[in-house]
């Protein structure tokens, strides 16, 4: 069953923004459609002329007609006209708090003009109930009453709003200054994420934050995580303006729903308050193709599968322990007796020491390791991902390979993330290019063909190996899955 997203906003007669711009986007993401109207607007392109609300009567009925037969999956907002719609529909919210609800608070229009009469205390009322809150600039200042002049105040301002409850904040840069690049920036409570588009538009178009708002609702409702759906929205807005047509110098608009992104529709995304990272150059895999990937905890378990034959192995030694540093020397030497492409998980300082032939690192590991020294040591360098955000966090730093996780559920691994499935495998793999893919996570034999059919690199596996009865017979019939596809 596709799911169902609500969108409940303003029309604006010259179809460029609010809920014909929904509709628009949420076209790209096969959900079921539906509308609540909560002001009527006449604008044209450039111009205000007159706004009215819907009545209270009709703004609840339709409410209740689009919480039926079931309450929708995620619940995008933009103009509310006055507090009593935001109170009959935040007592509805109330009974249902598990719809994420993403608000883009459109307190003036791009035409110019304000469509929403709202109190600080129905706003607030508001925000306590939102995961997603899509301010830009001028919106994070009127709801905060900050004056923002540099980075900080924006960190501060974003902050002041979470303290109200909402999940995360997310401010859209349309209106920043030359000094701060043209990003839209994350704000949650354990994180703060950048998002770069990779060329500037040349003009505005209208309705982009309706556009980006209903593109993350549609995504969470999905089940994306909050930045890979804020990162699949923001390739959804590059791709509708890469099909938009101008209006004037200054705007153009859409008269067709954004196509399927493409790579170069992605931002750039940091992870932080920093810039963006340094050019490395890590050296490629001998065999960019390598097929079965085993992932081992210990030097014995090499030892018992190097002399089956493989391309590419990883010694994954999660408990550290007094022979760590003897460990990692014994396997490096045993790993280029059959010349397989060794990589150590995490312990990027003894990998450099007893030159492996790569490391690989989590994203976490990326906060504390250096990877110039690891560039500069000449190992490789593969890097874990699970969505999105982070695949696009990486792509710039052009690894050895990146693996794509993960895909199935995993006993193995407590992962906070959702298991990603072969669907969003094949898109990853896709914005990967060149860069060699590697899929991880509850992949056996029953499910391997569906994994190899995305068209990845290689496929690692920690249970469908280590936990088989006869591991040579279960290497073989897995490298006989990719061999055959
Ligand atoms: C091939 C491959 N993919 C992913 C992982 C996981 O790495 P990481 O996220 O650093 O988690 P830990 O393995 O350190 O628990 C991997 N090891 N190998
Ligand atoms: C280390 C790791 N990283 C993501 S999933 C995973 C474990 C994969 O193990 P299994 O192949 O047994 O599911
Ligand atoms: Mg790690």
């Amino acid at each position: 069953m596709n799911p169902v997203v609500l969108t409940i906003g303003g029309t604006d007669s010259s179809g460029g923004a609010g809920l014909h711009q929904d509709m628009r986007s949420m076209q790209c993401f096969n959900v079921v459609q539906r509308s609540v109207v909560s002001l009527i607007s006449a604008q044209t392109q450039t111009k205000l002329l007159h706004c009215e609300a819907v009545s209270d009567d009709m703004f609840i009925a339709q409410l209740d007609a689009a919480f039926c037969p079931e309450p929708p999956d995620a619940i995008k907002l933009g103009a509310l006209a006055n507090d009593t719609q935001v109170y009959q529909l935040v007592a509805l919210l109330n009974q249902h708090p598990d719809i994420p609800v993403v608000w883009d608070p459109v307190l003036s229009t791009s035409a110019g003009g304000s469509l929403s009469q709202l109190s600080f205390d129905g706003i607030a009322t508001l925000i306590s109930r939102v995961t997603v809150l899509t301010p830009n600039l001028p919106e994070l200042e009127y709801l905060t009453g900050f004056a923002l002049r540099s980075d900080s105040d924006e960190l501060e301002a974003a902050h002041q709003l979470l303290t109200l409850d909402c999940k995360h904040v997310l401010v859209t840069g349309g209106h920043r200054n030359q000094a701060s690049p043209l990003c839209d920036k994350l704000y949650n409570q354990e994180n703060t994420w950048q998002f770069l588009p990779h060329s500037k538009a040349a003009r505005t178009l209208r309705g982009s934050g309706c556009l980006l708002a209903s593109a993350i609702a549609s995504a969470l409702a999905l089940h994306y995580d909050a930045e890979d759906a804020i990162c699949y929205a923001e390739a959804v807005v590059a791709s509708g303006f890469s099909v938009a047509t101008p209006v004037n110098d200054d705007i153009c608009h859409l008269i067709q729903s954004p196509p399927t992104p493409r790579s170069v529709h992605f931002p750039q995304v940091i992870k932080g308050l920093g810039r963006k990272p340094s050019a490395l150059k890590f050296p490629p895999l001998r065999m960019t193709n390598p097929g079965l990937y085993p992932v081992v905890d210990s030097v014995e378990w090499l030892r018992q599968l190097l002399p089956l034959g493989f391309d590419i192995i990883q010694l994954r030694i999660k408990s550290v322990s007094d022979g760590l540093s003897e460990q990692i020397r014994d396997a490096i030497q045993l790993a280029e007796t059959f010349s397989t492409q060794l990589f150590i998980n995490d312990h990027w300082q003894l990998a450099i020491e007893y030159n492996a032939y790569g490391v690989h690192l989590g994203q976490d590991d990326l906060e504390t390791a250096d990877l110039a020294a690891i560039a500069k040591a000449g190992l490789r360098l593969g890097i874990s991902t699970h969505g999105y955000a982070e695949l696009c966090r990486v792509l710039p730093l052009k690894p050895s390979y990146i693996a794509l996780g993960h895909i199935f559920p995993t006993r193995t691994k407590a992962m906070p993330s959702q298991p990603q499935g072969t669907q969003r495998l094949a898109d990853y793999q896709r914005l990967c290019g060149e860069i060699p893919t590697v899929a991880i996570g509850g992949i056996a034999l029953h499910n391997i063909d569906s994994v190899v059919a995305t068209g990845v690199s290689s496929v690692a596996v920690v249970t469908a190996i280590t936990e088989s009865a006869d591991v040579p017979q279960a290497v073989e019939a897995l490298k006989g899955r990719i061999a055959h596809a």
